[in-house]
């Protein structure tokens, strides 16, 4: 009788352990975060000649690869690879972009819990604001890249992968806007830029600061921004095949109004003019854009200087001229929101409010 009961403890007990085993490890493959990584190039996808030169070729690797390079990447997360394109972001276009946005927005409705996008270095932060300002999600999106090529010396691709994976998938990242992971810091869309052809610690955010940093692979938030993006953007690509055109204009001493009129003879539907200053064109420039406004084209100035606002009111009427200020928008993200307003309006009142909200 004791002997019975004694064995039937002992099978309980086995039981119990195997039934606790199964559950454990139920709940640890549950507990993974599924995370969908869309890759489309860079220098983080880069093979180089040696590993000591500079000289390499971007994009030149998969997704598949470039994640068997980040193995611990799979302790943290299951992982759903896609290759988007493979390109330097020199290449990066507006077709891209509603490719990469519809995409994501597809996959936010089923149950992948973040995202990552490889990207080239050049043009990231483009793409960011894009996204930003067009993804219908509040789950996370982090875009990242590097500045060395996967083959060369210290790579810096392998670390700003795992911790762009784990800022992702920790819940402190939810409804944040689209970031950025470069080099332990975590930067808005709304603000971030390359600062450096070719350092290592390159994207900042001049205006704002960072919104936190990666610390023992976990992000540590030190700000929010105010500014509106994602679920809470009047913006939208799904009934976009293309974006209207902007151009971009540069400013400088003895600036002629040359682009300005080739703009308007392509057609253009907008033009973002990087003035001097705090925005500012020439006597002549102004009249041409004046004229181009006139015309019907959008105007936004912005300025070539890299930190601080293009503000209203200051040396150029925009109220008279009809133009809108970029405020703290550098004029590759002015181009961005501009091609955004113009699928809704051309009213320079409208455009001026959206360049203060977004
Ligand atoms: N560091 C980089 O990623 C630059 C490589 C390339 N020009 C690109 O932007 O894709």
């Amino acid at each position: 009788m004791k002997k019975v009961s004694v064995r039937r403890t002992i099978s309980i007990a086995f039981m119990l352990m195997v039934g606790l085993f199964m559950v454990n490890s139920f709940a640890f493959a549950q507990v993974k975060p599924k995370i969908a990584i869309l890759a489309t190039g860079g220098t983080i996808a880069g093979v180089g000649q040696s590993e000591v030169g500079s000289a390499y070729k971007s994009g030149a690797i998969t997704v598949d690869k470039l994640l068997a390079a980040v193995p611990q990447i799979n302790n943290i997360a299951t992982v759903q690879g896609e290759q988007v394109v493979q390109i330097g972001s020199q290449d990066m276009n507006d077709m891209v972009w509603l490719k990469l946005a519809k995409r994501i927005n597809e996959l936010a409705k089923t149950d992948v819990q973040a995202f990552v996008i490889t990207h080239g270095t050049d043009t990231q932060e483009e793409t960011a604001y894009f996204l930003n300002l067009v993804l219908k999600t509040d789950k996370p999106v982090v875009l990242v890249g590097a500045m060395r090529a996967s083959t060369a010396i210290s790579a810096d691709g392998p670390k700003n992968l795992y911790d762009a994976v784990s800022c992702a998938i920790d819940p402190t990242s939810k409804g944040r806007g689209v970031m950025i992971i470069m080099n332990d810091k975590i930067l808005g869309a709304d603000d971030v830029t390359k600062t450096m052809t070719t350092a290592v610690e390159t994207f900042a955010c001049p205006n704002y600061g960072p919104l936190g940093i990666m610390y023992n692979g976990k992000p540590m938030y030190t700000r929010t921004s105010m500014k509106k993006h994602t679920v809470k953007s009047e913006f939208s690509v799904d009934n976009l095949s293309e974006l209207p055109r902007v151009e971009i204009i540069y400013g400088y001493s003895n600036v002629t109004p040359l682009f300005v009129d080739a703009a308007v003879k392509a057609g253009v539907k907008g033009i973002v003019y990087a003035g001097v200053g705090n925005g500012n064109p020439s006597t002549t420039l102004q009249d041409a854009l004046v004229s181009a406004r006139k015309s019907g084209i959008a105007i936004v100035r912005s300025s070539r200087v890299f930190s601080g606002p293009t503000s209203q009111f200051d040396e150029v009427d925009d109220e008279k001229c009809e133009f809108a200020a970029s405020w703290y928008k550098n004029p590759q993200k002015a181009r961005v929101l501009l091609m955004l307003a113009l699928t809704k309006t051309d009213n320079y009142k409208e455009i001026q409010r959206m360049f203060i909200e977004y």
